[in-house]
């Protein structure tokens, strides 16, 4: 997510990319506005495996539109599987969205209603393509798990990350995070709505199998105005807070969502 003359702000925000990338306008775009009384229950879904207990998280980093927690791309990496993923996919990075202020900041937004962060898990499918960088642009390649944050409660495992979080305060800064394991960013319920979608920032490619769970994750509001402390940023440059880095939704252009539960 390198961000070359894209951003978030007025004249080269989401409204202009299709400028750069034209798929901005394609058929399978990210996020979308969810409806859950639209969704279709599928019940050959299966529960979805999330098996990251292997994690050896690498670091975490400032790429200039989020802060991400990568993995090594190791074969027993972590990862998921089944769902509605006909392979096996490897964990590569997690990384968030935010707003400036708690009721808006989430990309996917459920009957309307926008959440105060998002959270993507991004895996590529080590099944069937050898790199992370191949798979993107494929239609299989990515499968990226979606997990709301609402402000509430204190997260008892997130403080791992927001601590972090001043270490890497300037766009290109990164610090060590070792042995994060993420499953203990997941809600308590993986329900979960899922559809074929793309990557919400450039070069949004329409690779994305997105798995987004029903059950939002409380942190609370210190937690969140931590990472509002972060910078789009370099640090001889003038200070610009890294918020809002979030792409409305897009047109459904008849797709179907589908429900892991009744
Ligand atoms: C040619 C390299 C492309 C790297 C694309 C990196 C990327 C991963 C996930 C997402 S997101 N927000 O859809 O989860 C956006 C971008
Ligand atoms: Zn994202």
């Amino acid at each position: 997510m390198t961000s070359h003359c894209w951003g978030y702000g007025e004249d080269d925000g989401p409204s202009s990319w299709h400028k750069g990338y034209p798929i901005a306008q394609g058929n399978r775009q990210s996020p979308i506005n969810i409806v859950p009384s639209e969704t279709v229950h599928d019940s050959s879904l299966s529960p979805l495996i999330v098996s990251y207990e292997h994690c050896t998280s690498i670091g975490i980093s400032n790429n200039g539109c989020s802060v991400a927690v990568e993995y090594a791309d190791t074969e027993q990496g972590p990862g998921i599987y089944r769902g509605p993923l006909s392979d096996a996919y490897r964990l590569k990075q997690f990384h968030f969205h935010w707003g400036h202020k708690d009721w808006h900041g989430s990309e996917h937004t459920v009957d309307g209603k926008t959440y105060t962060s998002e959270l993507h898990l991004v895996h590529w499918n080590a099944s069937k393509y050898q790199t992370f960088r191949e798979a993107v642009a494929a239609p299989d390649g990515l499968a990226v798990l979606g997990v709301f944050l609402e402000t509430g409660e204190e997260h008892q495992s997130l403080h791992k990350i927001t601590d972090a979080l001043s270490m890497v305060k300037f766009k290109g800064s990164n610090a060590d995070l070792k042995d994060f394991n993420p499953k203990c960013l997941l809600p308590k319920s993986l329900n979960y709505w899922t559809y074929s979608g793309s990557l919400t920032t450039p070069p949004l490619h329409e690779s994305v199998t997105w798995i987004v769970f029903e059950e939002p994750i409380e942190v609370s509001k210190k937690q969140m105005e931590k990472f509002r402390m972060l910078l789009f940023s370099e640090e001889e440059e003038d200070e610009k807070l890294m918020e809002n880095n979030f792409r409305p939704p897009q047109p459904l252009k008849g797709r179907k969502v589908c429900a892991s539960y009744n």
